[in-house]
């Protein structure tokens, strides 16, 4: 290794171009701070992406000291043999849940080929509302602790849809009704790994797109994810700030605000500078709508100001039907080409 652990968000170089993502305080959004839920809301609209600081805050505190042990039991996951990882990739039974080894998704219209690991836990399986997968011992010794992880992400994503659907002169409960933790959703705990590339030839590890679900809730220790700022063809890296999360929208929220809300287009490249020669770990909570909540505009607030029969089917699909189609067009069993790509996209058109 070049450098140590504790060096990692340090190492992140000075000399790339950086997205602006503004710092929210998860204490104050808390406290009722009405010019942080201002700030949260512009920042939801503007980019759809920023920092959250946990410091301060006990639901804020437990999150980082969970994540910390998430990142521990990613690596001892990733340690297992690839054909012991194999076992439980259940794409073929058309699972989105476990593992996905390199190169298994396509990243364009092409069909190039992704270059990173994922493995996928559902919530409903971990809080034992939905089927239990088969996992390795790693992971199914650490149930209680998955359990805890997806409660604290839970409590924050609460405090953030609370002050959203204010900030949208809609009732606080408007959101936090349509992902109940004990209802069925796709809500998941991804952990993700990509090897170094090699230096002559680096290139995307995932391809451009915006979330499926709702909020996402990001820890990076390196580089390599980049937003595409709004309005201009110009990638630029999220810098991982220690102490703090990444959050961003999804398409659902979108859908849910008609559009006031805004789902930003990203990617990740490998890591930039000397991190490039490191092995990427990133660890996501993607937080979904429950699987039968449709997948349009809410009613009522500034989301009714907003003229109807933009973005055309005001039926909406089930959030069930979209995951599927937008999962499955990404799928190297499902991919036709060009076509396939144009059906599982979502709000990621809208710029
Ligand atoms: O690894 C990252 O930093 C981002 C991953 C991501 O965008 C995703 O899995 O949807
Ligand atoms: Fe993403």
């Amino acid at each position: 290794m070049p450098f140590q652990s504790s060096d990692l968000f340090s190492s992140f170089p000075n000399d790339v171009p950086k997205a602006p993502l503004v710092t929210i305080s998860l204490h104050k959004l808390v406290t009722n701070d009405d010019e942080e839920k201002n700030r949260l809301f512009e920042a939801s609209k503007l980019l759809g992406f920023f920092y959250l600081d946990m410091g301060g805050c006990e639901d804020g505190e437990t999150l980082l000291r969970g994540s910390d042990e998430m990142f521990d039991l990613m690596e001892r996951f990733y340690d297992l043999p690839l054909e012991e990882k194999r076992k439980y990739d259940f794409a073929a039974q058309g699972s989105y849940f476990g593992y996905k080894g390199m190169g298994a998704e396509v990243i364009d219209e092409k069909g190039t080929r992704d270059k990173n690991e994922i493995y996928n836990i559902s919530k409903d399986d971990i809080l034992s509302i939905g089927t239990q997968v088969p996992a390795p011992d790693v992971i199914t010794t650490k149930r209680t602790s998955l359990a805890a992880y997806i409660q604290s992400n839970n409590a924050i994503l609460y405090t953030l849809f609370n002050s959203l659907a204010t900030s949208l002169h809609l009732p606080p409960s408007t959101f936090t009704s349509l992902h109940r933790l004990e209802s069925p959703s796709g809500c998941h705990i991804r952990f993700i790994r990509a090897p170094p590339q090699p230096q002559t030839q680096r290139s995307l590890a995932l391809g451009e797109h915006t979330d499926f679900g709702s909020l996402t809730i990001l820890f990076n220790r390196i580089g390599g994810l980049q937003v595409l700022l709004p309005g201009t063809s110009d990638w630029v890296y999220v810098r991982p700030m220690r102490g703090c999360a990444i959050i961003n929208l999804g398409d659902a929220m979108v859908k849910f605000s008609a559009g006031i809300l805004r789902s930003n287009l990203h990617r990740v490249v490998a890591p930039p500078g000397r991190q490039g020669d490191l092995v990427r770990y990133s660890l996501v909570y993607f937080s979904r709508p429950e699987y039968e909540v449709k997948m349009k505009r809410v009613e009522g607030g500034l989301v009714d100001e907003v003229p109807r029969g933009e973005g055309g089917n005001e039926d909406g699909e089930s959030t069930r039907e979209w995951l599927m189609r937008r999962h499955q067009g990404r799928k190297v069993q499902f991919f036709k080409g060009a076509e396939s790509w144009e059906g599982a996209m979502g709000t990621e058109a809208r710029l």
